[in-house]
């Protein structure tokens, strides 16, 4: 089956801090490539550049070279117009519940929004916002309420709802259960499973959690300072690692004992470096 979308040869750097500084090279030739409905998980250490992937893809960020194409064009060459009506089939769930909704606004106000931007009546868009919130399993009343009053795990529900409100074909998550305790994490992940069952939209799923990525994708790529080292079947990568970085990004990863999950994160950041390493090397 042809791809939906497909990454080829990225690069990304941002300017240095301060005068005279070199820019730093954030990602250094990623190529990938998603079919529908599937999911890609995207692992790798914190500053690894995982997120700067997501973003490159939402034209969140200026790439200096390569190639994005989604459902056959070119999202980096395409006229803004043009990117913004394909940027409706490519939706993103962020990581901060608490953050990514308008505080001010009713979870049914945000909801209507791509909606009657899509030309949606305030009837049909109503109608629609009823079936979201049944879809991610909250209430019908939680239309006209605000996002405090809700949980992190509802919020999270909210923002999927949102990202799924004009019927994309890819979402990008990024790192959606990492703020939720790991009961929270399980229900928001099934949801996320059984909505790609009932629709077939597709993910790029980021995460730094080894298992958090096993639990949800079809295919696995690591990723270590702005380079996928790996890939291949979810089962493969996670179960049979080929790559020295994968070996030890899953053994740091956590285990009930305390004393040697240390002894592992100390030996994973000898070898590797700690958090945000990556860029500065
Ligand atoms: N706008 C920016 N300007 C300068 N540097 C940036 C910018 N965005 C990201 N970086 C740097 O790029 C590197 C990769 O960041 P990125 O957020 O993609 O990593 P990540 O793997 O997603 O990590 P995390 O899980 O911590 O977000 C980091 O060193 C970060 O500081």
């Amino acid at each position: 089956m042809n791809a939906l979308l497909t990454v080829e040869d990225l690069r990304v750097s941002f300017p240095g801090r301060g005068w005279g500084v070199r820019r730093v090279e954030v990602l250094r030739g990623v190529s990938l490539n998603i079919r529908p409905g599937e999911t890609l998980g995207l692992v790798g250490e914190s500053g690894s550049g995982k997120t700067t992937i997501g973003r490159a893809i939402l034209g969140l960020v200026p790439v200096q070279s390569g190639a994005i194409t989604f459902a056959g064009e070119r999202l980096d060459r395409v006229k803004p117009r043009r990117r913004r009506e394909l940027g409706r089939d490519l939706q993103v769930i962020f990581q901060d519940p608490y953050t990514s909704l308008n505080p001010s606004r009713t979870i049914g106000d945000t909801l209507s929004e791509p909606l009657l931007g899509q030309g949606h009546t305030a009837r049909e868009a109503r109608q629609r916002v009823g079936r979201l919130l049944d879809r991610v399993k909250l209430p019908a009343d939680a239309a006209k309420r605000l996002p405090r009053e809700f949980s992190g795990g509802q919020r999270q529900r909210v923002a999927i709802a949102r990202a799924l409100a004009i019927d994309p074909k890819l979402i990008v998550c990024d790192e959606p259960v990492s703020a939720l305790d790991l009961t929270t994490q399980k229900t928001v992940l099934d949801l996320l499973l059984e909505i790609q069952e009932q629709t077939g939209v597709a993910y790029l799923f980021v995460s730094h959690d080894l298992a958090v990525v096993r639990f949800v994708s079809h295919r696995v790529a690591v990723v270590h300072r702005g380079e996928i080292v790996e890939s291949g079947a979810a089962a493969d990568v996670t179960g049979a690692p080929r790559h020295p970085y994968t070996r030890a990004l899953l053994l740091a990863a956590p285990v009930a004992d305390v004393a040697e999950q240390r002894a592992r994160r100390q030996a994973f950041e000898l070898e590797y470096g700690g958090a945000n390493s990556s860029a500065e090397r």
